[in-house]
């Protein structure tokens, strides 16, 4: 029972990680060319990782998303998997160029690319009158909370909000925050929302270990 549960086993994360890609992945000739593409036009490796992807589009399908709003583009490989689990995909990046290596990646799916920081977009949207389904928030790590803030904003009741890559924010000199406020303690305050923190192995191919990370899940209640 102790081996079971050791916690000499997140060594095996990168295997498994291997493994359940081999098993579970489908041959999608869209997302390789969009890593592909945005490899060769230089952008940074740090689109979401296959499964993770995989897991974002069964969340979509589940909940039935048909509009989702998505905060960092990057190439489009996360807007790809949303527009080609049936949502219209809203999404913004501040960079030009990675935006433009977005529009060629995603060009014939229903996506739109706005340029711009998120906090300078997020508050037109909301000025529109903009209700999404969802809202997947993959930028800047210092603006999660008001990424986060302006999300419930603009997603409809009972829509949800994906806050990725929580936990590298919440650790300081590989320590975490005891007592202090943290984007947990935010969002739990927030009456507005039900949330829960999902914390995640994840494998990059490019860093030799399995990285603790995570995503906070929450559901708007109400604005
Ligand atoms: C982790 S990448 C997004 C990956 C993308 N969601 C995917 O899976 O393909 C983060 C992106 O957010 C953009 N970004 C960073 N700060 C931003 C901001 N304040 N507003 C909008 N985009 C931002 C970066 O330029 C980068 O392209």
């Amino acid at each position: 029972m102790e081996a079971l549960f050791s916690f000499e086993n997140f060594r095996l994360a990168t295997s498994f990680d291997n493994q359940a890609k081999a098993a579970l992945l489908r041959p999608n000739t869209r997302l390789e060319q969009c890593l592909a593409n945005s490899t060769a036009k230089g952008l940074p490796p740090i689109s979401v990782l296959p499964m993770a992807g995989q897991h974002l589009s069964i969340l979509a399908q589940i909940t039935g998303a048909k509009s989702i709003l998505e905060v960092g583009t990057l190439g489009g490989y996360s807007s790809i998997v949303f527009a080609e689990a049936g949502a219209k995909v809203t999404s913004i990046e501040i960079n030009p160029k990675h935006r433009d290596v977005a529009l060629e990646n995603v060009k014939g799916l229903d996506a739109e690319v706005l340029l711009g920081a998120a906090l300078d977009v997020l508050p037109k949207l909301a000025e529109e009158g903009r209700q999404f389904d969802m809202v997947f928030i993959d930028a800047a790590f210092e603006d999660q909370w008001e990424h986060f803030d302006w999300a419930v904003k603009l997603t409809r009741p009972n829509g949800c909000i994906f806050l990725d890559d929580v936990i590298p924010t919440m650790i300081q000199n590989g320590q975490t925050k005891e007592g202090g406020e943290t984007i947990l303690t935010k969002i739990g305050r927030d009456d507005r929302v039900q949330a829960t923190l999902m914390p995640t192995v994840a494998c990059h191919s490019m860093i030799p270990t399995p990285v603790f990370t995570g995503f906070v899940l929450a559901v708007v209640k109400s604005h």
